[in-house]
């Protein structure tokens, strides 16, 4: 269910006649082999590429297959961006988990795992899903490595709450209630903020499902560079709430036109610029333990629309955040 990036992955533009100043992404990333039985090194600033090869989840919640290929073109459209990293060690690909036979709860347990490791060994954590069952197995692995003493917060980008009952069976739409009543059962308080919110999208059950549970939300026609002040404000009490924060980016708030490449796109979603900016709020913060980003389907997307955006805010997230 693990298997380390092959070498010769990564591959891209070569400025050959540049040298070292024409270093690429590709030629800079180190692969790093979690299934070895020695601990991967610590690393303090380094930022940690782990991907979730799943759709299963997107399956049950009868969505549209496609998000398993979701880690591959994401290392695609990274492949050939300049480096302009200033350490020479600060960016690894630790490799894939996948969902095998359609058992996504072993899946996630997986995931749970390798992003243990990760984080245990300071590695500053980037998973590439999947779909939204990403989250869980990614909570996972969260759950594990944080002192018990440490408040989390998570931040979702997201049209959809992903507040879905899991009575039944998990899917990419319950993540966010598995995590809460494990958190709950933990003691632990449950703080999740929604950004992005489509009321269309979300019928009354989940927004009291939501209510319920404390979580708060700004719905998609609020998110503006306008309103820039206000949900800065709002994020700022947020994260002053909490010790430590896990951002998930679900690519479908994005609006259709910037992201086609998911499984239910949005006609009126969010800007990219929005969300730009207030990552970066966030990671200034410097409360920022692990990110996702979730929900690219490249059978679905236009001219790799979708993974180029989702590669670009990686890229502005990882040169900021390899410097916090
Ligand atoms: N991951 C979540 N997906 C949405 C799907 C909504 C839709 O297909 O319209 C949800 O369950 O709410
Ligand atoms: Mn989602
Ligand atoms: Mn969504």
């Amino acid at each position: 269910m693990y298997k380390p990036t092959a070498p010769g992955t990564w591959k891209g533009r070569v400025d050959a006649a540049d040298g070292d100043e024409g270093k690429r992404w590709h030629q800079g990333i180190k692969l790093l082999d979690l299934s070895a039985e020695t601990e991967p090194a610590t690393a303090e600033q380094a930022v940690a590429f782990l991907g979730f090869c799943c759709d299963e989840g997107v399956r049950r919640n009868q969505g549209r297959e496609g998000a398993v290929q979701g880690p591959s073109a994401l290392r695609q459209a990274m492949a050939s961006f300049a480096w302009h990293l200033e350490d020479d060690t600060a960016l690894f690909d630790a490799g894939d988990v996948f969902c095998t036979n359609q058992n996504l709860e072993e899946a996630q347990k997986q995931l749970g795992k390798k992003v243990h490791t990760l984080l245990s060994n300071t590695y500053k954590t980037i998973i590439l899903g999947g779909g939204h069952e990403t989250a869980y197995g990614h909570y996972l692995g969260i759950k594990q490595a944080l002192p018990a003493d440490k408040q989390l917060g998570i931040i979702n980008f997201d049209a959809h709450f992903d507040l879905r009952s899991y009575e039944k069976q998990p899917s990419s739409g319950t993540p966010f209630l598995q995590i809460a009543d494990d958190m709950i059962d933990n003691n632990q308080e449950f703080n999740y903020l929604c950004l992005g919110i489509q009321q269309y999208g979300n019928t009354q059950k989940l927004f009291n499902t939501a209510a319920s549970y404390g979580a708060d939300y700004v719905l998609a026609p609020a998110m503006q560079v306008y309103n820039f002040e206000a949900l800065r404000e709002k994020l700022q009490q947020f994260m002053a709430l909490v010790d430590v924060l896990y951002v998930s980016i679900d690519l479908d708030v994005f609006t259709a036109a910037y992201a086609p490449g998911v499984s239910a796109p949005a006609a009126l979603g969010i800007h990219p610029e929005i969300a730009l900016i207030l990552l970066q709020e966030i990671i200034s913060s410097g409360k920022l333990l692990t990110l996702d980003v979730v929900e690219l389907n490249p059978a679905l997307d236009v001219d790799n629309r979708t993974a180029r955006l989702a590669a670009t805010l990686l890229y502005h997230v990882v040169q900021q955040w390899s410097q916090v």
